[in-house]
C-alpha cells in the first residue's frame, strides 16, 4: 500500500451558512426584530468566553452573491461542541428569519509533507507553540474571508493517492512556496475532511484585500499540485460582520 501523510489534527470545524428570510424579517413588527436581534447578541457574546478559555474560535461573515446571505465559522474541541452551536442558533428567535444554506465539517488539519508538520518522535506535537498555533488557530478578524472546498483527483491517470511519498512532498513543497509568497496578505486554514464531508478538504482563507484571494488561487491553478490533482467545489467570499455592521445588515 502507498504511505499515507501522517496527520495532525486540531479543532473541530463547522462552516454554517445561512441565508435571510427577508419576507419574514420584513412582515415582523418592531418587537419581534428587537427580541430577535437580542437573542442574536446574547448568542455571539458567549463566543468571547469560549476563546478566551481557549476552547474554540468564531466569527461570522456576510457572503457577496446568492448562496447564502452569511456564514458563522465555529472551531471547537469537539463534534459535540459543534452539534450544541448549531442547535443553539437554531433555538434563539433570530433563527426563525434564516433558512439554512450550506454547511461544512471539518477539522483543522495539518500533514507532514512539510518539514516540521507532525513530531515524528513521539513527543507531544500540541507542546511546539507553532504547531499548536496551526491546530486551534484563534480566527483573525480580517476584513474578507473566502472558503471552498475540495478534493485531490483519483482519476486513472492523475491519482493524487497512488504518488510516492516523496513526489507528493515535492509538489507540496512547490505549493507551499506559492503559498508562502502571500505571507502577511493572506491567512489559510486548511480543515480535512475525508470521513465528515462531501469533499475532502476545506480551505478557509482571510484577507484584509479580496483581491488577494484571487492572485493566490489563480497562481495556485499552475501549480501542479492544484493544475494537476485539484478538484474544487462552490466559492463563498464575503466581508466581515461585527455585531455593529450585523445590526446594520439588518437595520430596515
Ligand atoms: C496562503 C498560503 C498557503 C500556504 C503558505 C500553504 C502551505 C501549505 C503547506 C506547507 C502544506 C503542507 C503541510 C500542511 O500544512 O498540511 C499545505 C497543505 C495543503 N494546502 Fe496549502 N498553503 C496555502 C494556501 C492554500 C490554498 C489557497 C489551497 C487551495 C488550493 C488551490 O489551488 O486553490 C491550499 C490547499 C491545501 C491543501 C488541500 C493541503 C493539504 C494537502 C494534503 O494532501 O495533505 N493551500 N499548504
Amino acid at each position: 500500500m502507498n504511505e499515507a501523510a501522517l496527520t495532525l489534527e486540531g479543532w473541530y470545524a463547522l462552516h454554517d451558512f445561512r441565508s435571510l428570510n427577508w419576507t419574514a424579517w420584513t412582515a415582523a413588527d418592531d418587537e419581534e426584530r428587537a427580541v430577535a436581534l437580542e437573542e442574536l447578541h446574547a448568542f455571539m457574546q458567549e463566543w468571547g468566553p469560549v476563546e478566551e478559555a481557549k476552547e474554540g474560535s468564531s466569527t461570522v461573515y456576510s457572503i457577496v452573491g446568492q448562496k447564502a446571505d452569511f456564514v458563522m465559522m465555529f472551531l471547537r474541541e469537539s463534534l459535540e461542541a459543534l452539534n450544541a452551536l448549531e442547535t443553539a442558533f437554531n433555538k434563539i428567535a433570530f433563527a426563525q428569519y434564516t433558512t439554512k444554506a450550506y454547511s461544512y465539517v471539518s477539522i483543522v488539519e495539518l500533514s507532514n509533507y512539510a518539514a516540521g508538520g507532525t513530531a515524528g518522535d513521539g513527543s507531544d506535537p500540541m507542546l511546539n507553540p507553532h504547531v499548536a498555533a496551526r491546530l486551534k488557530p484563534i480566527l483573525p478578524q480580517a476584513k474578507h474571508i473566502c472558503f471552498y472546498p475540495m478534493n485531490k483527483k483519483r482519476e486513472l491517470a492523475d491519482n493524487w493517492y497512488m504518488l510516492d511519498m516523496d513526489k507528493r512532498r515535492e509538489l507540496m513543497h512547490s505549493h507551499g512556496l506559492i503559498g508562502r509568497g502571500y505571507a502577511g496578505k493572506v491567512k489559510q486554514i486548511i480543515s480535512g475532511s475525508v470521513g465528515f464531508d462531501d469533499w475532502e478538504w476545506g480551505v478557509t482563507l482571510f484577507a484584509e484585500d479580496a483581491l488577494q484571494f484571487k492572485k493566490l488561487v489563480y497562481e495556485m491553478r499552475f501549480d501542479e499540485v492544484s493544475a494537476r490533482y485539484g478538484e474544487f467545489g462552490p466559492f463563498y467570499v464575503g466581508n466581515l460582520l461585527t455585531e455593529e455592521s450585523f445590526e446594520e445588515m439588518l437595520k430596515l
